[in-house]
């Protein structure tokens, strides 16, 4: 049963943009997303700061569900919706920090036993990755693809789930068919020629998600 230890989230997040600037969140806000995620890599906490900081205005403005990657202190100290964490993280986070704050939490996973270790954090949604191959992110296992994706779904029964890597428009219906509750894109937008176009065809194959908790 779906009994985090931190604020639910819907079941279905929708589309699920992961995006690298505050331009693109400002974005795809407009253009109908409501479910987002800032991820900027490498940087420290004082450079990234007022790009969290704007960008968790803007999900506030348009109530979104705006998570932050990563910067788990700057998300806590502006209010951000959500944090969303990798395996890694989980070993070097304050989790209780997160939790006492009331911000919902994402972590990453990649197979079995990283699910197993998900769980026991009792996050707001778990995401699975990488569904198919991708060039944005250099991954140290294989990508899983759909039939496994569909186990993880059936084990994690009405926890609220992500799937993420290599999500194309045209791979979207086969991956929302295996009942997934969202996907998560980077280069299906960001790398469109056409990236309005591309959200609202993944607007519309996948929805925005359902009403904000
Ligand atoms: C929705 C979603 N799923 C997975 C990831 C990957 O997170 P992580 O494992 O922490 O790796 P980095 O993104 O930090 O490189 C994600 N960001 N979002
Ligand atoms: C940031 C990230 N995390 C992944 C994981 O599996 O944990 S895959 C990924 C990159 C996804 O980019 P694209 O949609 O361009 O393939
Ligand atoms: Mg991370």
């Amino acid at each position: 049963m779906y009994q985090p230890d931190f604020p639910p989230v819907p079941h279905r997040l929708g589309v699920y943009p992961v995006v690298d600037s505050v331009q693109w969140i400002a974005r795809l806000l407009e253009a109908g997303v409501r479910t987002i995620q800032l991820r900027i890599k490498d940087k420290r906490d004082e450079e990234v700061e007022a790009d969290v900081l704007t960008a968790i205005q803007l999900g506030e403005r348009y109530r979104a569900r705006l998570f932050i990657n990563d910067y788990w202190r700057l998300a806590i100290k502006h209010g951000a919706y959500g944090v969303h964490l990798g395996q890694e993280d989980l070993e070097t986070t304050d989790l209780s920090a997160i939790r006492a704050a009331g911000l919902r939490l994402g972590v990453s996973t990649h197979d079995d036993m990283e699910i197993d270790v998900a769980l026991a954090a009792r996050p707001s949604y778990i995401a699975l990755g990488h569904v198919f191959p991708t060039r944005t992110k250099q991954m140290p296992s294989a990508p899983q693809g759909l039939s496994q994706l569909a186990r993880h779904i059936g084990r994690l029964a009405d926890y609220p789930t992500v799937a993420i890597g290599g999500i194309s428009l045209e791979r979207a219906p086969a991956v929302l068919a295996t009942g997934v509750g969202s996907i998560a894109v980077v280069s299906a937008i960001t790398a469109a020629t056409d990236w309005r176009a591309a959200t609202a065809q993944l607007l519309e194959i996948a929805g925005a998600g359902d009403e904000r908790s």
